[in-house]
């Protein structure tokens, strides 16, 4: 700039600053006073364009590597745009940073002296009004062009700016077109503000897309033509229809439904939607591509209306959403949708599968031990048996049969030609010893000796027989708290537990919704009911979730299962029972003399309508009922006693 230029340049900053009028566009005059009266900076003193050391540089590319990959297509194809035209592209994190950047690299040189390039730092406090800098002190989208900029050495410069917000509504990144050279009239450089604009605009979409997997996405347009293909600003709706995520169009266009200030973070972020627009989760599915566009208009609360575009979440194909555990065998790869602590507890149980290990496998109620220990038998791939004793389920007189069985006429009512016990019968195979926790101390030193001889003599028999076996036992029960207790020998315990795996209870499993696909047999679930089913706390972890889908199933309309056709306890949540704590309080040893599993009760009110509802679907078939249920017919005869339900003659 010429001296005479540059002293006027000075004087025009120094009179706005004072408060004169300016033929300025707003936001470039509020951005002189802020570099003076907040920045205190020197408009005649002209500064270099600060390129930080390669150390700081790398930190900060390391912070925004998420940023970076996402927006590098963006970058890329908004350069390509622009080929030949001498213009750059720059990337700067919240800081001002240039984190990435595309150039002419002919310019090389001319680019870093003027600070367009990597490492350059562009926020106001340091560089006075500029593009980036004075993006993120307004977070919205400008030019700073020319003589606009504050300091000397950066007014040959034409800079274009747009904001990328993250998807909880924070300032992220800013997107910038700048040029070395451009025409005086800064009209020129509309176009390229456009261009900016559209590309951040579709890198936040990107970013939300990316960060709303499991999640109904709603994207909006003024426009039905362009809906489905560059739509305007979209957000992401949590299992209870509550905005979690979103672009800064759609901030801006849900906050001015209410009269809200978009600045205020919580304006939007974590309200229901409906609150904004007249939507409720129901009526997403009305949303969807197999309308036509025109047909997808949504009136928002302030009268104004828009197109809307819902995407629905994936639906979780057991392969789709699962990454592979690779060396898994496929019993055991099976039982995960790729929950991490699964996964680590699977790729541990593969190992130990391999050797002739006793596993004591814990873990709440109906979180999977049993098919576990069935996965773990198979994953060993031989038709070797697999005997199963619930210790919980018999009278302490009878697993000591069941387990040694007998010889010719032991006792009295025993067959006259004796019986192999299941140890025997599951010898070269695994035997699975189910509720180990309730097994009675007397038994627990038989069955200590019996490990440790590895031989057996069954009752009354006199030879032992020789034993090869892998013994697998569980318990919802902590065994470690019952050895503390006295109510376990601790010489058992260490001889069953030569590895424990603990399986996660299903209210902490990251796989929730594969399990739903999986369990749900190819029916679908409305949003209503999905939610239900991704908000609810699970005490009777992936039983209680097959059974309800199980019921749903049961109960459905057209293939479709709404909240209506699940236990009504689903329908209470969030208010219902809070997570169960694990181990739980273990006041005595009480085995129950049932002998089936008994299905967890539904709580509350709704038993009796849910069983009713369930035996009117099986037509009042019990034993249909007991299968779904995974229950036997006697027990759910004993719940229509009590319960007073029968069939209507
Ligand atoms: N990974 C899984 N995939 C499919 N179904 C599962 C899975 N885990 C558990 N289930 C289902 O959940 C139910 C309970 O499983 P299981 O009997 O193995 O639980 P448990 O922990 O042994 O329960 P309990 O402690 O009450 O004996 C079973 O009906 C089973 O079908």
């Amino acid at each position: 700039m010429a001296a005479a230029a540059a002293h006027q340049h000075i004087h025009e900053i120094e009179t706005v600053a004072l408060g004169a009028a300016s033929r300025r566009d707003e936001v470039v005059s509020h951005s002189w006073r802020r570099c003076i009266e907040t920045y205190r900076l020197d408009p005649s003193r002209a500064c270099e364009a600060y390129i930080l050391p390669e150390p700081r540089l790398r930190e900060h590319r390391q912070r925004s590597e998420d940023l970076i990959r996402t927006a590098r297509f963006g970058l890329e194809t908004l350069h390509g745009q622009m080929a030949g035209q001498g213009y750059v592209l720059l990337l700067a994190d919240a800081l001002g940073v240039t984190v990435d950047f595309i150039g002419d690299p002919t310019f090389d040189n001319q680019l870093r002296r003027a600070g367009l390039y990597l490492g350059s730092e562009w926020s106001e406090p340091r560089a006075g009004t500029c593009a980036v800098g004075s993006c993120l002190a307004t977070g919205e989208a400008l030019c700073i062009h020319q003589s606009d900029h504050f300091d000397l050495t950066h007014t040959p410069l034409t800079c274009s700016a747009a904001p990328i917000y993250d998807t909880d509504g924070t300032l992220a990144a800013v997107l910038d077109i700048s040029a070395l050279r451009s025409p005086e009239a800064k009209i020129s450089q509309n176009l390229v503000l456009h261009l900016v604009s559209a590309t951040a605009r579709r890198i936040e979409l990107a970013n939300l897309m990316a960060s709303a997997r499991g999640e109904w996405v709603i994207r909006f347009s003024r426009s039905p033509e362009f809906l489905d293909v560059d739509p305007d600003g979209a957000v992401s709706l949590d299992a209870s229809g509550r905005v979690a995520g979103l672009t800064h169009a759609a901030q801006k266009l849900l906050a001015g439904a209410v009269g809200a200030d978009w600045r205020d973070p919580g304006a939007v972020l974590g309200r229901p939607i409906g609150d904004f627009l007249q939507l409720g989760l129901d009526d997403l599915p009305d949303l969807t591509r197999d309308r036509p566009s025109e047909s997808r208009l949504l009136a928002g609360r302030d009268g104004n209306r828009v197109f809307a575009h819902a995407i629905a979440p994936p639906r979780a194909s057991p392969r789709a959403l699962k990454p592979m555990p690779s060396a898994l065998p496929p019993a055991l790869a099976d039982l995960s949708g790729g929950d991490p602590a699964m996964d680590t507890l699977l790729a541990k149980a593969a190992r130990l599968a391999r050797a002739p290990l006793s596993i004591l496998l814990q873990g709440e109620t109906g979180t999977g031990k049993e098919v576990l220990a069935r996965a773990i038998h198979r994953s060993r791939g031989d038709a070797k048996p697999f005997v199963a004793l619930n210790c919980a389920a018999l009278p302490e007189s009878l697993i000591e049969a069941e387990l040694f069985g007998h010889a010719p006429s032991a006792f009295t009512g025993a067959s006259a030609k004796g019986r192999a016990g299941l140890i025997e019968a599951a010898n070269g195979g695994t035997l699975f010893l189910d509720e180990i926790g309730d097994m009675p101390l007397s038994l627990q030193s038989r069955l200590l000796r019996v490990l440790a001889e590895r031989e057996i003599v069954p009752v009354g028999a006199l030879k032992p027989i020789r034993l090869d076996l892998s013994v697998i036992s569980a318990s919802h029960r902590d065994l470690g708290a019952l050895v503390r207790q006295g109510a376990f020998r601790e010489d058992l315990f260490y001889r069953l537990n030569a590895a424990t795996l603990r399986l996660p209870p299903l209210r902490e499993r990251e796989d929730l919704n594969w399990l739903i696909e999986r369990l749900g047999g190819g029916a679908k679930l409305d949003p209503a009911a999905r939610a239900a089913l991704l908000r609810h706390s699970w005490p009777g972890n992936v039983r209680e979730l097959r059974n309800a889908l199980e019921l749903g199933a049961a109960l459905a309309e057209g293939g479709t299962i709404r909240l209506a056709d699940l236990p009504e306890a689903l329908s209470e949540a969030p208010a219902g029972p809070g997570p169960q704590t694990w181990p739980a309080p273990e006041p005595a040893l009480t085995p129950e003399p049932a002998l089936t599993p008994e299905p967890p009760e539904p709580s509350g009110r709704d038993e009796a309508e849910t069983l009713r509802a369930l035996l009117l679907a099986c037509r009042w078939n019990v034993s249909e009922a007991a299968r779904r249920l995974g229950c036997d017919r006697t027990t759910v005869h004993r719940r229509m006693r009590r319960l007073g339900l029968a069939q209507p003659q």
